[in-house]
């Protein structure tokens, strides 16, 4: 396979190392870091990534709380309970699972998180702390992607970057980090007319649309860097990204697969968020 691949479990293993090292000396004077994570509802796919969120918690020796909600809690009630974890002292970062059933307004539900325990970098005060280039948490997803560049050496000074997919939790805060990191910026939506003119421009593509195998070859700069945001199911039980890997992967010079890419990533950057958070309490 001619493009490097990024693997993601390697650099997440490597990063929870340090993880743990900082865990165990914070907690030895003192402090504990802990999170905790809300799920509401009985969606599979939420029960099997908060299960494994909590594992990676024990696995760096933090302290972490997983609540089940009934699907028909009431957003009052969840507010409450929220309200009660700001108050925590053994609570540093509070996770609310996306999505929430529709009867509960997931804007008001992540505005009540206190944003020195929002590790979710959700809130709009960490959204603006972030956009005005002073984050106290970077989102877990674009975070993982940067230390991803990071780890192959990337120089993204004067990259371009094409970032597909504009939402609050990927493709608006990859922006700010890439533009941060002095990349030239381009963010394409679905609306986007001509998007292989605008991906084949990109040093640096990133994916997180939501739809499998989007990104062909064709689409792609010889030699760009290829980060596939996306985890979709296929019809066959398989998992597979934003980004046609077995094409792409002849085009990219370097890339990163689905599974074992971001998502590893993803849940090691919120073990970072959350013991940055608990490093930040004053002792
Ligand atoms: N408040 C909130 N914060 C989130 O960060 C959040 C969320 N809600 N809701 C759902 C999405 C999804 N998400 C994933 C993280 C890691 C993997 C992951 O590690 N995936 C493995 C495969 C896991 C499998 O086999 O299913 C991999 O890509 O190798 C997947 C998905 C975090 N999310």
């Amino acid at each position: 396979m001619p493009a490097q691949l990024i693997d993601g479990n390697a650099l997440a293993k490597k990063v929870r190392l340090e993880i743990a090292t900082r865990t165990a000396i914070l907690t030895a004077k003192g402090v504990k870091p802990g999170l905790a994570v809300l799920l509401v509802g009985e969606d599979p796919a939420s029960q099997v990534y908060v299960r494994n969120k909590v594992k990676a918690c024990e696995d760096v020796g933090m302290h972490s709380i997983l609540e089940r909600h009934p699907a028909d809690l009431s957003e009052e009630k969840l507010l409450k309970r929220i309200a009660e974890l700001n108050q925590d002292a053994s609570i540093h970062g509070i996770l609310v699972q996306l999505p929430l059933p529709k009867h509960i307004d997931s804007h008001r539900v992540i505005e009540a998180i206190a944003p020195e325990k929002d590790v979710d970098g959700f809130h709009v005060a960490n959204a603006g702390a972030l956009m005005i280039g002073a984050p106290l948490f970077r989102p877990c997803t674009p975070y993982g992607c940067m230390k991803m560049l990071e780890s192959i050496e990337y120089p993204t000074k004067g990259a371009r970057a094409v970032i597909v997919g504009a939402s609050n939790i990927v493709g608006k805060p990859m922006a700010m980090l890439l533009l941060q990191a002095g990349a030239t910026v381009t963010i394409c939506n679905s609306k986007t007319k001509d998007l292989a003119a605008h991906t084949k421009e990109a040093d640096i593509l990133v994916v997180a649309t939501g739809r499998p195998k989007m990104i062909t070859g064709n689409m792609v700069k010889p030699g760009a860097i290829v980060i596939d945001v996306g985890i979709n199911r296929l019809p066959d039980g398989k998992l597979c990204g934003d980004v046609d890997f077995d094409e792409v992967k002849y085009v990219a010079g370097a890339i990163t697969p689905v599974p074992g890419g971001v998502g590893p990533m993803t849940i090691t950057m919120l073990l970072l968020n959350t013991l940055e958070a608990a490093e930040r309490i004053k002792i």
